[in-house]
């Protein structure tokens, strides 16, 4: 893994061309392309018509911002873009884009990737994609890395320990030792991502009233508050098992960094209802900076006019400060993160 220049772009990976993705890249690089370099991956027919485009050959011919036009790492994906309509032609150039940006980002020729949402089952029926998702596809192009969704806004961090799975295999899936992975990732990535010195984390428990001292469910007493003793041990600032409808309050927001959850929804609905416009995912444990917006290709709106760019562009904003304090050894860019400053 090497370092990137201050000035080296971040990739954004194109996604699903008829979704809304193409439509918020553009509009994150009106918004940000004087003040950050930029490198879009994808075909750039596909972009809206009125986006200026410089193709480029390198990303090194992509450093420093760009405000004039945005540069584009061009690829001819053979058939125009439909919005709304999935075109099983495009699946294969939509999974090279996201590998491309991972190796310009490994490389130390990107700063960081931001990727553009994809549509699963479009990436399945068109390219026999074998991942639920970038999270699990980043960690096998990194080398089968351990890492955990996360999704961040000003107000709130959430953590899904089970990820794309039925809500039935949540049980049998959450084990001590895959919590606990999720648990130490999380807490370093907060050191080493977010410049919070000392992660406080509050962990919610499965079941309703966080098991109700076993009258509703198990997991808490036989397997999360065990795990959480041994590791609060060790010293980890950790809370919980929490019961998940009371520990998303504003309240209960300002007494931790980071919630981590037990399965999807319980993380995600949280996030999206306090900020979907303003949300970030983020895989923490990669060897690289990856972001991506909260939303996904909202096919129903793609072509119309009307998807909002403010995801997409908090999502470069925080690649960007996420590259910053790897640069300088975990310390966030002002020396804090921007909760610890909207906390005093
Ligand atoms: N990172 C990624 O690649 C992600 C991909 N997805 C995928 O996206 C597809 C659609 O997922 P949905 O659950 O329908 O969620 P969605 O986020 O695409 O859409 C949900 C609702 O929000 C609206 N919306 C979404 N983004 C918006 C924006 N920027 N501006 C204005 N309105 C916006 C949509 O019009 C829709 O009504 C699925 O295939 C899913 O797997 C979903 C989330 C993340
Ligand atoms: N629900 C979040 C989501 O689908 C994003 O997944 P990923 O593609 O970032 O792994």
């Amino acid at each position: 893994m090497s370092r990137a220049a201050a000035d080296a772009p971040i990739a954004i990976s194109c996604g699903e061309p008829a979704g809304i993705g193409p439509e918020v890249a553009a509009g994150a690089w009106r918004a940000l392309g004087a003040e950050m370099a930029l490198l879009w991956i994808g075909d750039p027919a596909h972009l809206p018509d009125d986006t200026p485009v410089r193709v480029v050959t390198s990303a090194a011919e992509a450093h420093g911002p760009c405000p004039d036009a945005l540069p584009v790492l061009a690829r001819d994906f053979g058939s125009p873009r439909r919005p709304g309509v999935v075109d099983p032609r495009h699946a294969q150039g939509v999974i090279d884009a996201i590998r491309e940006g991972v190796a310009l980002a490994t490389a130390g020729r990107a700063r960081a990737l931001c990727t553009a949402p994809i549509n699963k089952a479009a990436l399945i029926d068109g390219a026999d994609f074998a991942y639920p998702g970038h999270t699990e596809y980043l960690s096998a192009l990194a080398g089968d890395v351990p890492v955990v969704m996360m999704l961040a806004c000003d107000a709130l961090r959430v953590v899904p320990a089970t990820i794309h799975i039925p809500l039935a295999a949540v049980p049998a899936t959450l084990t001590a030792a895959g919590l606990e992975e999720v648990l130490r990732i999380t807490h370093a990535a907060l050191i080493r991502d977010f410049g919070v010195a000392q992660p406080r984390i509050a962990v919610a428990g499965l079941n309703p009233h966080a098991g109700e001292d076993g009258k509703m469910g198990g997991e808490e007493i036989a397997m999360i508050a065990p795990l959480l003793d041994r590791l609060r041990g060790e010293g980890l600032a950790l809370r919980g098992p929490l019961p998940a409808d009371t520990m998303f309050h504003a309240g209960a927001r300002a007494g931790y960094d980071a919630a981590v959850c037990m399965y999807h929804d319980q993380a995600l609905i949280p996030i999206k209802t306090i900020d979907f416009a303003g949300g970030v995912n983020v895989t923490l444990g990669l060897p690289f900076v990856r972001t991506s917006p909260d939303h996904g290709t909202a096919f129903d709106i793609a072509g119309t006019g009307v998807a909002e760019a403010t995801s997409m562009i908090a999502a470069l904003r925080m690649a960007r400060d996420m590259a910053d304090a790897r640069g300088a050894g975990g310390v966030g860019p002002s020396g804090g993160s921007i909760w610890e400053k909207a906390r005093t």
